[in-house]
C-alpha cells in the first residue's frame, strides 16, 4: 500500500491538542488562496435571490414550532448551498437593514462538496494525514459553512460542545475551522475553555423534531456515551459557568482544530470589520451517526476524508 508524503500533527501538537481541546495551526492556507475563498464568497453572497429565500435566521436556540418552512430551508440543507440570515439584520417590520451581503450570518452545509474551491481545502490530503493522526479510522467531513460574523450585526455563539450537535456513540466530532480574515478580540474570535473537554460532558443532544412534513429542532438529554473512548473524561461533576476562557485570536490562513467535547464561543460582534471564516467538521463513520441529528447523511454517505 502507497503510503502518503503528507504529515499529520507532530507529537507536540498532538499533546497540546489532547491537552487543551484546542490547536492553532497557523499558515495552514496561503494568502492567495484565502484570497481565491473570499472573493468565491462574495461572489455566492451577491449572487444568491432573495425572492425565493424563506429569509431563515440563524440560530440554534431550538425551535418555537411556528416556522415550518424555515426549518425545512435549513433541515435540508446538508446537501446544499443555504443562506441564513444574521438575527440582528432585520427591523421591527421585518425588512433587512443591511444589503444582503452584509446580512447573512453563515453559509451551508455542503461547500465541501459544491464548491470546487472549498472543497480542495476540505478534501485534502493534509485534512486526512490530520484525521489520521487524531486517531480517526473512517474520517467523513460534514457541516461545511463559511460564518461571516457581519460588521455591528455579527452574531455571538454562546459556549457549546460541537457533539451536541453531531452526536456519535462514543463522541467524536472534531471541528476543523479556518480564519479567512484576521479573527481578534474585537470582531468576535473564538474563546476555549482550555482542557474542558477532559471534564465536560455530553449531556445535550441537538436533534430533530416533530413528525414528518412538520420538522423541528430541539435539544434532549445524552442517554449515550459522554467522551470518546480515547478521553474517558470525568465524572462528569463540571460547572459550565465556572470555566475560564481563553482567547484565540488568529491571523487569516490559520487552522484551528476544535475537539468535539471542549466548550467554546464566540462573542458578538459589533466592531466595523467582518469577521469571515471557514469551517467543517470530521466524525468518525466507523462508529454509528445518530439518526436523530439534525444533519443525515445524503444519499451517497458522508464525504470521505483519504488521501
Ligand atoms: O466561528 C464561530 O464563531 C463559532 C464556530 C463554532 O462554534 C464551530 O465551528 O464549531
Ligand atoms: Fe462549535
Amino acid at each position: 500500500m502507497a503510503t502518503s508524503q503528507v504529515e499529520g500533527l507532530t507529537p507536540e501538537q498532538l499533546a497540546f491538542f489532547n491537552e487543551n481541546g484546542y490547536l492553532l495551526i497557523p499558515d495552514a492556507l496561503s494568502q492567495d488562496t484565502v484570497k481565491q475563498l473570499l472573493k468565491d464568497t462574495d461572489s455566492m453572497l451577491d449572487n444568491f435571490s432573495l425572492d425565493d429565500h424563506p429569509m431563515t435566521k440563524f440560530s440554534t436556540g431550538g425551535d418555537d414550532g411556528k416556522d415550518h418552512v424555515g426549518d425545512a430551508y435549513f433541515l435540508e440543507s446538508g446537501d446544499k448551498v443555504r443562506y441564513f440570515f444574521e438575527e440582528d439584520a432585520f427591523d421591527t417590520s421585518g425588512k433587512l437593514t443591511k444589503p444582503k451581503n452584509r446580512a447573512i450570518n453563515k453559509i451551508g452545509h455542503y461547500l465541501h462538496e459544491l464548491s470546487p474551491s472549498f472543497r480542495s481545502i476540505s478534501l485534502s490530503d493534509r485534512n486526512a494525514a490530520i484525521a489520521r493522526s487524531l486517531g480517526f479510522q473512517d474520517p467523513r467531513v460534514l457541516q461545511s459553512m463559511v460564518i461571516c460574523k457581519q460588521p455591528e450585526i455579527g452574531g455571538a455563539v454562546p459556549p457549546h460542545q460541537d457533539s451536541t450537535f453531531l452526536y456519535t456513540d462514543p463522541p467524536t466530532a472534531v471541528g476543523y475551522w479556518y480564519a479567512l480574515e484576521d479573527a481578534t478580540a474585537e470582531n468576535g474570535c473564538l474563546s476555549f475553555a482550555a482542557g474542558s473537554q477532559r471534564r465536560a460532558p455530553i449531556r445535550k443532544r441537538f436533534v430533530r423534531t416533530g413528525k414528518k412534513g412538520e420538522e423541528g429542532t430541539g435539544f434532549i438529554d445524552n442517554e449515550g456515551p459522554q467522551f470518546p473512548q480515547s478521553h474517558p473524561g470525568s465524572n462528569g461533576d463540571t460547572k459550565e459557568e465556572d470555566e475560564v476562557y481563553t482567547m484565540g485570536e488568529v491571523k487569516a490562513g490559520t487552522l484551528v482544530l476544535i475537539h468535539g467535547n471542549i466548550l467554546h464561543k464566540s462573542e458578538k460582534n459589533v466592531s466595523g470589520k467582518s469577521r469571515f471564516i471557514y469551517t467543517f467538521h470530521v466524525i468518525d463513520g466507523a462508529e454509528k451517526y445518530d439518526e436523530r441529528n439534525w444533519l443525515q447523511p445524503p444519499t451517497q454517505g458522508f464525504s470521505k476524508l483519504y488521501s
